[in-house]
């Protein structure tokens, strides 16, 4: 893997690092470029103008270059026809996604945020970049939205899904598309964080065999984000507005078979990790501090 690039370091995450005005101080920064008309209609100079207020200004939780290119890689290889995305925050990875889908020939990227005022914010830097026709940014919670566009019929199978939105909830919803068949055989997964803040059920889930998957459906569910190994600081993360916190309690399909692995790689900042992070094997402990990782995960056949 190749080294980190200091000179590409986001500043520093502080201890409140989002919902404190910044993603519309964004806005004016993007909006007052000297080249807003060069901007216009090009997505990787919208991602520019974005990297340069994390680099300049104050710290943005977006995916980053370094990790944006594993899953723009990915991309090119699936060449998705439906994407959907969990957490848009300000739409970093909505632009980068869902310009790499277009190329790739795909048709519809979902970003699904639950925060209408981030939404916002992804709709006027879309528009910007010019992926109005492709991206359709749904505000709710995740599973309601999720719900919602399978009951719609506008949602059938999605072919690849970039989980990056409330920790506790990558494995909840993971079970409400599979039961949902939205994701089946051939779909495939891109997890944020599963290093950095961490996210042991999940590694957990698309890394079991079916017969472990069986065997814990059959035990009642006890899954609660409390006390599940996420770091409580990311549990609580989303608490200051009061939103539900509830997970859902899908059943998933256990008879899916998921191959998975997780590929290294930076957090746009270089912050070293700050929290416990357990359940992991001997080889992520070996992580540079300022190293994450995306877990890939193809589902590659369902056993009866
Ligand atoms: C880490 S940020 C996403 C960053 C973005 N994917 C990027 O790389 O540019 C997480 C986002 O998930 C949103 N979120 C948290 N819980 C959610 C939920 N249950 N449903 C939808 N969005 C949620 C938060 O409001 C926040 O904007």
């Amino acid at each position: 893997m190749p080294e980190f690039d200091e000179s590409k370091a986001y500043a520093q995450q502080e201890d409140v690092f989002f919902d404190d005005g910044r993603e519309v101080e964004l806005l004016h920064f993007v909006y007052s470029r000297p080249n807003l008309d060069e901007i216009r209609g090009n997505p990787a100079k919208v991602l520019e103008a974005i990297d340069d207020f994390g680099r300049k200004k104050k710290y943005l939780m977006n995916v980053g270059e370094d990790k944006g290119k594993i899953v723009t890689d990915l991309i090119a290889e699936v060449k998705p026809k439906a994407m959907v995305e969990l957490g848009g925050y300000i739409g970093y990875s909505t632009i980068l996604f869902g310009d790499a889908v277009k190329k790739a020939g795909g048709k519809q990227y979902y970003s699904l945020e639950r925060n209408p005022e981030f939404g916002a914010v992804i709709g006027s830097l879309i528009d910007l970049a010019g992926l109005s026709d492709i991206v359709k940014i749904e505000i709710g919670s995740s599973d309601a939205s999720l719900m919602r566009l399978y009951q719609a019929g506008v949602l059938k199978h999605i072919d690849m899904m970039f989980l990056d939105h409330y920790k506790p909830a990558y494995t909840t919803d993971l079970k409400l598309c599979e039961e949902l068949k939205l994701v089946a055989p051939g779909s495939v997964l891109a997890a944020d964080n599963v290093i950095k803040p961490g996210n042991p059920p999940y590694l957990e889930y698309v890394r079991s065999s079916v017969d472990e998957k069986r065997q814990k459906a059959q035990q009642a569910d006890g899954y609660t984000a409390q006390g599940s190994g996420i770091a409580e600081r990311t549990v609580n993360q989303y608490a200051k507005r009061g939103e539900s916190m509830e997970l859902n309690k899908s059943p998933g399909n256990p008879n899916l078979v998921y191959d998975s692995k997780l590929i290294n790689s930076f957090e746009p900042t270089g912050v070293p990790v700050s929290v416990p992070v357990t359940g992991l094997t001997v080889q992520d402990s070996m992580l540079t501090p300022r190293q994450d990782g995306i877990e890939i995960s193809r589902c590659v056949k369902e056993e009866r």
